[in-house]
C-alpha cells in the first residue's frame, strides 16, 4: 500500500481528525490492496472511505460497488473495535453516580438529570433497521428540561426536605447530568465547570450490556445506533470554545468524587453566588 494513499481518503466525519490517517491506513493495510477491487480503489481514492457513521469502511465501499466485503464479519468487527480502545465514550460513564454522589456532599445542591426528560416511546423515531432513535436530542423534551433549570435559576437552591434547611446557608449550586449537554445550544452560557467522563469502546459497551433501559436495548443496538450516534455528537464537539475536564470513567468512584469535589470547592472559594456544573457522562 502507499503511504500516499491514506492521506488521499476523506475522513468520515465521526472519526476525529488526529486519529483518522492512523485508522484508515490501518484498515487498508488489514484489507491488502489485492483485496479492493477496482470499483472500490475508485472510490476510496475519490469519494472517500465509510459513510457518516459507519466505523466499517471497507463494508461500505464494497456495498457501494456491489461487491460483498471480502473480509468475514468477525475478522472486520475485531479490526474495527480494536481502534475504539482510545476513543472516550459517554453512556454508562458513570455521571450519575459522581453526580448523586457530589450532591450528597455538597451544601445546598440540586441536580437535574437530562435522562428523566426523554419522551414516551410512542414520540421516538424508528430508522430503517427497527433501532428506535433514543440516542438525539430529538428524543429529549429539552424545553420541558430548560424549564427546570430556569426554575432552579429564579429559586436557586433546594426547597425540599429537611437537608434543605440546614444546609440554607450554603452557595447554592446545580448538577446538571447527562449524555447530550454540551450538544444542545441554550445550555452553552451556562456552565461554570463542565466535565466530561470518558470510558473505553469495550467498557462501556459492558457496562451497558448489565443495564435494563425501558425498553431494553434490541440486539445490535449498541453497535447500530448507541455508538455511532455517540462518535456524531463527540465529533460536534469539536467545536466547543469552553474548557471542558476530561476525566477518565473507569478510574474508581472514589478517586473520580475527589477530584471533582476538589475542583468545586476551589471554584466555591473563587466565587461567590449560585453555580453550575454539567457532568457529561459519557453515554449511557
Ligand atoms: N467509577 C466507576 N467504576 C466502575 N463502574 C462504575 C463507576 N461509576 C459507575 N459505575 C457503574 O457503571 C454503571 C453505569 O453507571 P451510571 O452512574 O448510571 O452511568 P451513567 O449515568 O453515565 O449512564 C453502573 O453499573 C455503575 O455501578
Ligand atoms: N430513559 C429512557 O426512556 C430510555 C429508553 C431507552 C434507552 N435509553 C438510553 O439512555 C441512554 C442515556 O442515559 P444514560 O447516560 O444514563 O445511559 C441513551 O443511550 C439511551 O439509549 C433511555
Amino acid at each position: 500500500m502507499r503511504d500516499t494513499r491514506t492521506s488521499e481518503l476523506r475522513r468520515p466525519p465521526c472519526f476525529p481528525t488526529r486519529k483518522w490517517p492512523r485508522l484508515a491506513g490501518r484498515w487498508l493495510a488489514a484489507a491488502g490492496e489485492e483485496n479492493l477491487c477496482e470499483r472500490c480503489s475508485e472510490l476510496a481514492e475519490g469519494e472517500g472511505v465509510g459513510p457518516k457513521v459507519s466505523p466499517d469502511p471497507l463494508a461500505w465501499l464494497h456495498s457501494r460497488c456491489g461487491l460483498q466485503a471480502l473480509l468475514d464479519d468477525e475478522t472486520l468487527s475485531q479490526l474495527v473495535h480494536s481502534q475504539q480502545d482510545s476513543y472516550e465514550n459517554v453512556t454508562n460513564g458513570g455521571k450519575t453516580t459522581l453526580a448523586k454522589k457530589l450532591q450528597k456532599h455538597l451544601p445546598n445542591c440540586s441536580l437535574i438529570s437530562q435522562d428523566d426528560f426523554f419522551k414516551p416511546e410512542s414520540e421516538i423515531d424508528i430508522d430503517e433497521n427497527g433501532f428506535l432513535q433514543y440516542d438525539v436530542l430529538e428524543a429529549l423534551n429539552m424545553e420541558k428540561m430548560m424549564s427546570a433549570v430556569s426554575r432552579w435559576m429564579e429559586n436557586p437552591g433546594r426547597s425540599e426536605g429537611p437537608a434543605a434547611l440546614e444546609s440554607a446557608q450554603g452557595v447554592p449550586i446545580l448538577i446538571i447530568e447527562g449524555f447530550l449537554l454540551f450538544n444542545y445550544k441554550p445550555l452553552d452560557t451556562i456552565w461554570n465547570r463542565s466535565y466530561f467522563l470518558t470510558v473505553p469502546y469495550e467498557e462501556c459497551k459492558r457496562r451497558r450490556s448489565t443495564r435494563v433501559y425501558e425498553p431494553p436495548d434490541p440486539p445490535g443496538y449498541f453497535d447500530g445506533h448507541v455508538w455511532p450516534m455517540y462518535l456524531k455528537h463527540r465529533q460536534e464537539m469539536n467545536t466547543i470554545t469552553w474548557e471542558i475536564i476530561y476525566l477518565d470513567g473507569t478510574r474508581s468512584e472514589e478517586d473520580l468524587f475527589s477530584q471533582v469535589y476538589e475542583d468545586v470547592k476551589q471554584e466555591l472559594k473563587k466565587q461567590n453566588g449560585p453555580r453550575t456544573a454539567g457532568v457529561l457522562q459519557q453515554m449511557l
